[in-house]
């Protein structure tokens, strides 16, 4: 009995050395950590960096993720699908665009399971979308992230290139792994050609190393046939893109000039919710606007949108008090229409151009590679031309 008492008390001793060695260690480690810490030169920048991972995170509706400080740089680009404001319904006209990639590229983003049996179905990994300018392909590209629910990553390597230079190669490996930590997600590359334009040899090494990284990274993701990241690449010159790439957009769509059915479309979009008179005849307004791309519809709309306010500003100088302007009219567009020639004829002179060579119809011929060329540079021409008049006209 006191031989079981003696051995209680010597365990309990024991436990209590266990009890206060352990105690004492996690104060000393506590302190050395503390300490550590208040020493480290870094120490304010990583806080501010946990801040800006948490707010990252918070503003893209994901969890925290542990990311390098090249993501860092690339997730401040990086649009939460939930913020952005362009839907399918807010693109005039394109319907079997829209529908094709709806299909595409839209639903395996929103249901892979459906495209998970069998070889024949998988998700696309690169997209084209090419055209001229104004016709609406990065609203198409935000309207497919906020339909799949996909974050959009907008990449502009020629911001990359200029700002980054040295360590333009590291963040273009970051675009990708950050699309994938965050996916599902697009990888979005306005302006595709100037980045990934034809090799010459008089390209920068750094450009160079760029590129290579760049495919390389891509097809690592298109034999991943779970990685729900794409890429979506626009360009206005589609014969500058290089074979490499092209090969790797397997999928492409002409964003074309509108034709009468679609700008009628593009303006019933453009003016939806908008005070407009209800009597607006959008079928003949669109057949004043030929050659008009969705951007020339909506510079219309806005210059339109003034002659309500003017005529306010002059019922208020006659001295009669009225506190809305009146409803923008058909006559508001009309009037625009036929006092800005300058944008129309460079709107008709371009469509006669294009529909001349159709050019943008046949992507993959070399021949019209050089017709392309030949057309932009007449299309500049003609712009620069239009510009210069314009100047002249205004000068005193
Ligand atoms: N189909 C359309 N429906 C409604 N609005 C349009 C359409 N196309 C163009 N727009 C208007 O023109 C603006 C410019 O379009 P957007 O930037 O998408 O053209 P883009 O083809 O990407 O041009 P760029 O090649 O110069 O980048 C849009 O913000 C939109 O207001």
């Amino acid at each position: 009995m006191r031989r079981r008492s003696m051995g209680n008390t010597s365990e309990t001793k024991f436990l209590q050395e266990l009890l206060l060695y352990a105690a004492s260690a996690t104060f000393s480690c506590l302190v050395l950590f503390a300490g550590l810490r208040h020493l480290d030169p870094n120490r304010e920048a990583s806080k501010k960096a946990l801040e800006h991972k948490k707010e990252i995170s918070k503003r893209l509706g994901r969890p925290l993720i542990q990311t390098t400080p090249y993501e860092d740089v690339i997730a401040c680009d990086v649009i939460n699908p939930d913020h952005i404001d362009v839907e399918f319904d807010s693109i005039g006209g394109l319907e079997s665009i829209k529908q094709a990639l709806y299909e595409l590229v839209i639903l395996p983003l929103r249901r892979p399971e459906l495209f998970s049996y069998g070889k024949l179905l998988g998700p696309q990994k690169g997209v084209l979308l090419y055209g001229p300018p104004g016709t609406g392909k990065t609203m198409l590209a935000k309207a497919i992230a906020k339909e799949s629910g996909a974050v959009f990553i907008n990449v502009r390597i020629s911001n990359l290139m200029s700002k980054w230079f040295g360590d333009a190669q590291k963040l273009v490996a970051a675009v990708f792994s950050l699309a994938y930590k965050l996916q599902p997600a697009i990888i979005f590359i306005d302006e595709v050609d100037s980045f990934l334009g034809q090799r010459r040899n008089t390209d920068h090494e750094a450009l160079t190393n760029m590129k290579t990284e760049f495919m390389a990274l891509w097809d690592g993701f298109t034999t991943d046939q779970y990685a729900r990241v794409m890429v979506l690449a626009a360009t206005n010159r589609p014969s500058e893109l290089d074979e490499a790439i092209l090969r790797r957009l397997p999928q492409s769509f002409e964003i074309g000039l509108p034709d009468h059915r679609e700008r009628a479309a593009i303006l019933k979009v453009i003016l939806k919710g908008e005070r407009v008179e209800e009597n607006i005849d959008f079928d003949y307004i669109a057949s004043l606007c030929e050659g008009y791309t969705g951007s020339y519809l909506l510079e219309l709309c806005k210059k339109a949108a003034y002659f309500p306010i003017r005529d306010l500003l002059d019922e208020e100088k006659n001295g009669n008090k009225s506190n809305l302007p009146r409803p923008l009219s058909q006559f508001d567009l009309q009037k625009v229409l036929t006092s800005s020639t300058s944008t129309k004829v460079a709107a008709n002179e371009y469509t006669r151009l294009s529909s001349q060579s159709s050019a943008w119809s046949r992507l993959r011929e070399p021949d019209d590679y050089q017709v392309q060329d030949v057309i932009n540079e007449i299309s500049r021409a003609v712009v620069s031309q239009i510009i210069n008049m314009q100047s002249g006209a205004q000068a005193p």
